[in-house]
């Protein structure tokens, strides 16, 4: 079980770092327009004929995570600190684009750590997750990444990550469940090795707090 476990930890999470150019629109708008020839739509009516460069621009959009670079984002927003208790910010909404079909899969993330010496900013957790969220994904990819990342640049005793979601492919396509949510996690140090730990992001998580309805 141990063994299991440090081997899971070991495996590297799959490169996303794209190909390092920006979107490019021209080509873009012009996919668009012949896509809308192939649904046998007529790109020149009045409502089409600015829908090629919308696509592309809100495509750009939702794929800007690949030209963020971490460090420049957390601007040196680490702060030294003794504090050695957990850390949680959850319910951060998200938006990304599963890249299987293109179609979106949104929901919540929900973060919390173990300081070591040092606490980020609280609005560079979003950050780190719009970073990773922008991008063409998988939900479990999505996830790891975002723990990994906080693990790495905080030098945190351990993190948890859950991420809940839902899925339009699963939705308004394929199997149509519209009510199906996904949960994917990562636990990392000792969210992974204290049970106790765990559960308490785990409750923690689950509390309605300040502003919550629910
Ligand atoms: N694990 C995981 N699967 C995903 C995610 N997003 C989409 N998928 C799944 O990716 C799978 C792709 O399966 P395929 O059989 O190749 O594609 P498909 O024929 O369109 O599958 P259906 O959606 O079942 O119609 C589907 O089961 C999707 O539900 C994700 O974030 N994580
Ligand atoms: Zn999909």
């Amino acid at each position: 079980m141990a063994k299991q476990a440090a081997s899971r930890r070991r495996k590297p999470v799959e490169d996303m770092s794209g190909t390092g150019r920006p979107a490019d629109l021209g080509v873009l708008q012009a996919l668009v327009t012949e896509t809308l020839l192939a649904l046998g739509e007529n790109p020149g009516r009045n409502g089409l004929l600015k829908t090629p460069e919308r696509v592309a621009k809100a495509l750009a959009f939702m794929t800007q995570g690949y030209h963020r670079d971490i460090d420049q984002l957390l601007n040196g927003a680490l702060f030294p600190i003794e504090y050695d208790e957990m850390v949680i910010v959850k319910d951060i909404d998200f938006y990304s684009m599963c890249e299987h079909h293109l179609l979106p899969f949104y929901g919540k993330v929900h973060v919390g750590y173990l300081p070591n010496k040092k606490v980020v900013g609280l609005s560079k957790i979003p950050r780190i997750v719009d970073t990773f969220a922008r991008r063409l994904q998988v939900q479990e990819r999505l996830t790891v990444q975002i723990a990994e990342t906080l693990k790495t640049k905080l030098n945190a005793h351990g993190v948890g990550v859950v991420v809940e979601a839902r899925h339009l492919c699963m939705m308004m396509r394929g199997v149509e469940k519209q009510n199906t949510v996904a949960v994917s996690s990562s636990m990392l140090g000792a969210f992974r090795t204290q049970q106790q730990t765990r559960l308490e992001f785990l409750k923690l998580i689950r509390r309605s707090g300040v502003g919550t309805s629910d």
